[in-house]
């Protein structure tokens, strides 16, 4: 049988996503075996800097996509939510899966919920979309950078002096960890979720039709028309590095697509939030993007830019 080379990053997460991506192709019974490839990326290297500082996103990307486009993979397993908003040639994405549950999540020390924090807390995260709406609801608490992996953040908790932490509740899916450790659920109209999160990605070269054939199997529609509200709001507002930005899209029983998005201050003080529902979603991104743009939004966008390129 022909081989189909599976490309991953190494971290736990990771690896987890890349496995489960091959037991529902191997479930689907195709003509092929199929075989994981793990790539060492300079974002997992760079760990002791704040992500936005050293090009965002695009770093766990981009060897991956060497890798690719060289032959050594067929596909590459990303969190959709790191995939930038506008792939490059010659790739494009072959499927979008199903969505792991898409909020973030508080972890706190003795189990204290956002709201009942003490004042003064420090909370752990890595996100300046995060920082922006944590600091909005609760302006009295402290936000404080914690990078690293799902498991070094979650030891940083228990050792560094953290009261709380807020990631990804798919992240902890995925690693088999869920609900007896989370506090919370943070409701995703206070704190939208990053554009595509919960969601895997398979990357491919662009036209690989073989490939394509094959992410039939994995691709899902109603996750994917989601994603793809999200995602265009996102490139209509930025189309580059990691700012302070959300966006967040469900579906109607009668197949509209509503999208809440968020642009914030990352100090909380301000956040621009807009909502729209439309059939189109490559549109009710737009749309939503442009109201955004036109409060203000851009300018926040441009100067939280400006600093991560100083800073
Ligand atoms: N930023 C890193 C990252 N990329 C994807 C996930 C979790 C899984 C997902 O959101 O799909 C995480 C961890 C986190 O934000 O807590």
């Amino acid at each position: 049988m022909d081989k189909i080379v599976v490309g991953t990053r190494k971290s736990n997460l990771a690896l987890k996503q890349a496995e489960w991506v091959i037991e529902r192709l191997q479930a689907a019974e195709l003509p092929y075996t199929f075989e994981m490839e793990k790539i060492v990326t300079k974002g997992d290297q760079i760990l002791d800097v704040t992500l936005n500082k050293v090009g965002g996103k695009g770093l766990f990307v981009k060897e991956i996509e060497k890798a690719l486009e060289d032959g050594v993979i067929d596909m590459a397993v990303h969190s959709m939510k790191d995939v930038p908003s506008a792939l490059e040639e010659p790739f494009e994405i072959g499927a979008i899966t199903e969505r792991e549950d898409p909020r973030d999540v508080l972890i706190s020390n003795g189990h204290v919920p956002f709201h009942e924090l003490p004042a003064g807390a420090v909370v752990g995260t890595s996100s300046l979309r995060r920082s922006a709406q944590i600091l909005a609801e609760r302006p009295d608490v402290t936000v404080h950078w914690v990078r690293g992996n799902i498991e070094t953040r979650l030891r940083k908790l228990r050792e560094e002096g953290f009261d709380a932490i807020v990631l990804a509740a798919a992240g902890l899916q995925r690693m088999g960890w869920t609900n007896d450790i989370v506090t919370e659920f943070l409701d995703p109209e206070m704190c939208i979720p990053a554009v595509g999160q919960g969601a895997l990605g398979i990357e491919i070269r662009k036209g690989d039709e073989r490939m394509q054939d094959v992410l039939k199997h994995l691709h899902h529609e109603e996750v994917a028309k989601r994603v793809t509200a999200e995602r265009a709001f996102l490139h209509a507002v930025e189309g580059g590095c990691q700012v302070p930005i959300g966006g967040f899209a469900n579906l109607e029983a009668d197949g509209q697509v509503t999208l809440n998005a968020v642009v914030g201050e990352p100090d909380g003080t301000k956040l621009l939030k807009e909502t729209e529902t439309g059939y189109d979603a490559e549109a009710v991104g737009k749309a939503v993007a442009e109201r955004i743009a036109e409060a203000g939004g851009t300018a926040i966008i441009e100067r939280v830019k400006a600093e991560l390129n100083e800073g």
